[in-house]
């Protein structure tokens, strides 16, 4: 039985420098992951299995399948496995869960079918999945230009964060169809941009159209620097310590959920890939 994390992913910054012409965007964002997550098990099996099945998701659209199945195409790998998840990020909310949790299936099935792909064709598979597959596979921290797939390693500071989920699902879409969108930050160098104020575009409009993200992020403002992770709703706040986290943590309003994690360079898939 192998067991592997799938963790959330926070963007430390999100920047929007322009729309294409076929409707998708050019970012700037800076990613970098938490220790905390979801967690895949897998066994060796005939067939291909999960359990157990996620609410409104049917079982061969939850992007665990659908990467499963992708790499059984791509290689003509005929085995199976029992996978089994213990879901505890909110979907929807701007943390990758489920981009992690078919980065972390694309390498865990890589390892357990003995098939060898390096890296780069697992993320490249993987980018047919969703936009942030790439990163949770490669499993180091980055900044990301283009529409998100142009890849710069990045070292970041690990400090403690509390993510709170205002518990609206915010539609990715949506944003990115919005009118309202600001869309034009001008294209800087890494170093431009780590070294002014850390800003996520798209936080203004979610805050119009959702007030209960305006609400809470005004709330943990008076604890920590606080901002919107990728399109929300999820948010999180800097801190230096973990007690501090903790004691924000205790006091989150009564409608809203959260969690203390610690800011990771490389990701704890690679970490526990390595200590197979
Ligand atoms: C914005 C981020 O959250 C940053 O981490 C992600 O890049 C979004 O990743 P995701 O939720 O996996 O998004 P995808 O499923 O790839 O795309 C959802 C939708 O977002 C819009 N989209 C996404 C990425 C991008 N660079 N430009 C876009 O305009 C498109 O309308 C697309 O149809
Ligand atoms: N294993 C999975 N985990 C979570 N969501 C899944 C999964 N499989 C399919 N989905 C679908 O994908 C949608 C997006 O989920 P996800 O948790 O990746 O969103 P997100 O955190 O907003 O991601 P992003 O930061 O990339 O926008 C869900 O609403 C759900 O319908």
């Amino acid at each position: 039985m192998m067991r592997l994390p799938a963790p959330a992913k926070l963007n430390l910054f999100l920047y929007i420098t322009g729309r294409r012409d076929d409707g998708y965007h050019n970012l700037q964002t800076l990613f970098q992951f938490v220790d905390f997550g979801d967690e895949l098990r897998f066994e060796a099996a005939d067939e291909l299995t999960l359990s157990p099945a996620l609410p409104g998701v049917a079982t061969e659209n939850n992007l665990i399948i659908r990467a499963a199945r992708l790499l059984q195409s791509h290689t003509g790998c005929t085995r199976g496995a029992r996978i089994h998840l213990t879901k505890r990020l909110p979907m929807g909310g701007g943390l990758g869960g489920g981009s992690s949790d078919a980065a972390t299936t694309l390498v865990g099935l890589n390892r357990l079918w003995q098939l060898d792909l390096p890296a780069e064709e697992l993320a490249a598979l993987g980018l047919q999945l969703g936009a942030d597959v790439p990163v949770f596979v490669h499993g180091r921290a980055a900044f990301a230009e283009g529409v998100g797939d142009i890849f710069t390693e990045a070292h970041p500071p690990e400090p403690w964060y509390l993510v709170v989920n205002p518990g609206v699902e915010v539609s990715t879409p949506a944003i990115f169809t919005d009118p309202d969108l600001p869309r034009n930050s001008p294209v800087l160098s890494l170093q431009q941009r780590l070294s002014s104020p850390w800003q996520n575009d798209c936080e203004g409009l979610v805050k119009k159209r959702h007030p209960e993200v305006a609400k809470l992020l005004s709330w943990l403002l008076e604890y920590a620097p606080s901002r919107m992770t990728g399109t929300g709703a999820c948010i999180f706040g800097t801190f230096d310590s973990r007690e501090a986290a903790e004691t924000a943590l205790r006091n989150v309003p009564d409608d809203a959920s959260g969690f203390v994690a610690r800011g990771c360079n490389h990701s704890p898939l690679l970490a526990a890939l390595k200590a197979l």
